[in-house]
């Protein structure tokens, strides 16, 4: 081995009380910095759609394509989404019985890796897993995979509705707000990664970039991140109002979220929440919310700015194109260490450079 050791993860696993397992910072990050870039451990289509490829997951587009997908899957699994595709008209229940598919088919093909999902978060028992089970059961070739059962199908259902990343279709302007997934995955790492609704971290994925990893996700660092500081995303679109966060969060996820933004909007009344969110803050005195971001060094704790203590946040990093709502990040910094001034959208891809914000951090018009 060479005399320099191996760089540090950025983000190392912790067990935080009321929270279960999460990552943190093993140093002090970079706006920018790739936190983490991991392959999943399955994947699975969300829809019957046809314009992408079904092994690679990239766009056919108009001319030849040419798949870049490492390995095939399995015969069994194969013959399994055919049939479920030919039998199954429901889009959702389609896209969950190619989860329990391809999941089961783990089962078979890597031991060590179906442990890993079972290891994952969720217990909840999913009122449609009788009948799934019951689907698969008839459909699926012979022979069944090991521990194929009804309570093996539940369980993995729980792991899949608390892990799974969504792999969107590409961002179109006239998208009206609707993007669709395009595949689901599950990522053994970045699903210990916990939620916050005025996030530090964001992710990107490229399924229609060039290379082997164009179903990898990455997570980066949208602002800097002190050692030692949990690292969150955001489990859906930051825009979302308080109560439409906490419904989610309790009904999909079985939590009740604290956050500091939340524990200053649980006091706003419901007019306060459409117009602020709405309005990306722009009544706020945007003075006060770029010095709270600077003592805090942009971490998710300026709690003391009255009550918009995170305004700065929605001017800054959240992507003002209609229809889009994406996060913004940095580039990761070059050669580690200069801060890149180009954000980009995770939602839209588009890029922002500095000269894009005006003085005080507000966006300028295009
Ligand atoms: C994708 S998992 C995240 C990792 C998880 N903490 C674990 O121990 O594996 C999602 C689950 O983490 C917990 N969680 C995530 N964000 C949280 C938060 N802000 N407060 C409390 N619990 C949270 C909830 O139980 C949620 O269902």
């Amino acid at each position: 081995m060479s005399g320099s050791a191996a760089a540090a993860a950025p983000v190392k696993l912790a067990e935080i009380p009321g929270r279960g397992r999460a990552l943190v910072a093993t140093h002090a990050i970079k706006p920018g910095e790739i936190l983490l870039s991991e392959s999943p451990l399955l994947l699975y289509p969300a829809s019957k759609a046809s314009n992408y490829c079904p092994l690679c997951y990239r766009s056919l587009g108009t001319g030849g394509h040419r798949c870049l997908s490492g390995a095939a899957p399995s015969s069994w699994l194969s013959e399994t989404i055919a049939r479920l595709r030919s039998h199954v008209r429901d889009p959702d229940l389609f896209s969950q019985a190619c989860f329990l598919a391809t999941a089961y088919d783990l089962a078979a093909s890597s031991p060590s890796a179906f442990s890993l999902l079972l290891s994952l978060q969720g217990s909840d028992t999913d009122p449609s897993a009788p009948i799934l089970h019951s689907l698969l059961s008839s459909l699926a070739p012979p022979p069944l995979p090991p521990g194929f059962s009804p309570d093996l199908t539940a369980a993995l259902l729980a792991k899949d509705k608390l892990n799974a990343f969504g792999l969107m279709e590409p961002f179109r302007e006239d998208d009206s707000g609707e993007r669709k997934v395009r595949a689901y995955g599950i990522y053994p790492k970045a699903s210990f990664f916990n939620h916050d609704c005025l996030p530090n971290a964001c992710r990107f994925d490229y399924v229609d970039g060039d290379g082997e990893n164009n179903t990898a996700i990455v997570v980066r660092a949208i602002h800097e991140i002190p050692e030692g500081r949990e690292v969150c995303l955001s489990y859906f679109p930051v825009n979302w109002n308080y109560k439409e966060r906490q419904e989610r969060l309790l009904q999909d996820y079985g939590f009740k979220c604290e956050c500091d933004r939340c524990q200053v909007e649980k006091n706003w009344k419901d007019d306060d929440d459409e117009e602020e969110e709405e309005e990306g803050m722009e009544c706020m005195d945007e003075e006060e919310g770029l010095e709270g971001m600077e003592e805090d060094n942009g971490g998710a704790g300026a709690e003391d700015d009255g009550d918009f203590p995170h305004a700065y946040f929605f001017i800054r990093y959240v992507c003002d194109r209609e229809n889009c709502g994406g996060t913004l990040a940095p580039l990761p910094p070059s050669l580690g260490t200069t801060t890149s001034n180009v954000m980009e959208c995770n939602v839209c891809g588009r890029f922002k450079t500095e000269d894009d914000f005006g003085g005080d951090g507000s966006m300028l018009d295009e």
